[in-house]
């Protein structure tokens, strides 16, 4: 049997605004298999990123949370930097623009693994071949706004698997890129959590990009989750009206999809 790396239980996050108080997550149960490719696609102010957030322990301090958010992947509680690794829309939030690359991935390796100065700086020459940075010495000593928007967000991967996390959270990791470059980060992403047996949450209101390497698609609208299951049953016989619009909005069932799938 698949083994379970989070069990989310009626998941109820409140935010607490200035007009009041804001629903973005109601009674949400899910769970999520270790190593599952798994996709959260749903409107603008769905609760994409609030759920992305509550799995990290990021939600601001005056956050209300009820409900459970269980780790049974996890011997502890898992660190977000440690156990889970981010990967935003814009690199520029998660990369300081005036520390070197080869820094900022450094540190954490430093930090997280515990490295001497010169082992976490292999280890950051590595992983920036290993995100197809041309030239990773180089790249070392660049400073952000020396790279192009892919190439920021291949950094912004490089970090953010820097410390070995198991569980990969891309909150719209990719929309800020053009078609092409999409496809390269989310061939990478692929790549990565495959070869190294991370599980991984890619959250976005695409579902063509999605339906091209998810394993199976959580949708969101509303605060509520509408409907999940596996891509290609969703996508083939989706249960929900809901879930029907917006595929018929989105693609037609016959779009091919960004990035090929496994053969079978
Ligand atoms: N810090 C906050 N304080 C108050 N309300 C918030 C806060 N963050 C999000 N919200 C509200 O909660 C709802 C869910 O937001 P969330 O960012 O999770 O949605 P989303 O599906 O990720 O949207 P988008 O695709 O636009 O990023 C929205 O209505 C949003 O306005």
């Amino acid at each position: 049997m698949s083994e379970l790396l989070a069990s989310l239980r009626d998941l109820t996050v409140t935010y607490a605004a200035e007009q009041g108080t804001h629903l973005a997550l109601d009674g949400l149960d899910l769970d999520i298999v270790k190593g599952e490719r798994l996709a959260v696609i749903g409107e603008s102010g769905s609760g994409k990123s609030t759920l992305a957030l509550a799995l990290g322990g990021l939600l601001p301090p005056e956050t209300h949370i009820e409900g459970s958010i269980g780790w049974p992947g996890f011997a502890a509680q898992p660190q977000p930097g440690l156990d889970i690794g981010f990967v935003f829309q814009d690199a520029g939030a998660s990369l300081n623009p005036v520390i070197a690359v080869g820094r900022q991935i450094t540190e954490i390796a430093r930090l997280h693994l515990g490295l001497s100065r010169r082992k976490a700086r292999e280890r950051a020459r590595a992983l920036l071949a290993r995100v197809r940075i041309p030239d990773p010495d180089t790249a070392l000593a660049a400073f952000p706004h020396q790279l192009s928007g892919g190439q920021r967000q291949r950094v912004a991967i490089a970090a953010a698997i820097a410390a070995k996390p198991s569980l990969l959270i891309a909150d719209e990791a990719t929309s800020a890129l053009d078609t092409i470059v999409q496809a390269e980060i989310v061939a990478l992403l692929d790549e990565l959590v495959r070869a190294e047996g991370m599980t991984l949450i890619f959250i976005t209101h695409d579902i063509a990009l999605a339906s091209g390497f998810a394993d199976r698609i959580v949708v969101l609208r509303d605060a509520r989750l509408v409907e999940t299951g596996p891509t290609a049953a969703l996508l083939g016989a989706p249960k929900q009206a809901y879930t029907a619009k917006l595929l018929a909005s989105h693609i037609g069932l016959d779009t091919p999809p960004l990035v090929a799938g496994e053969p079978a």
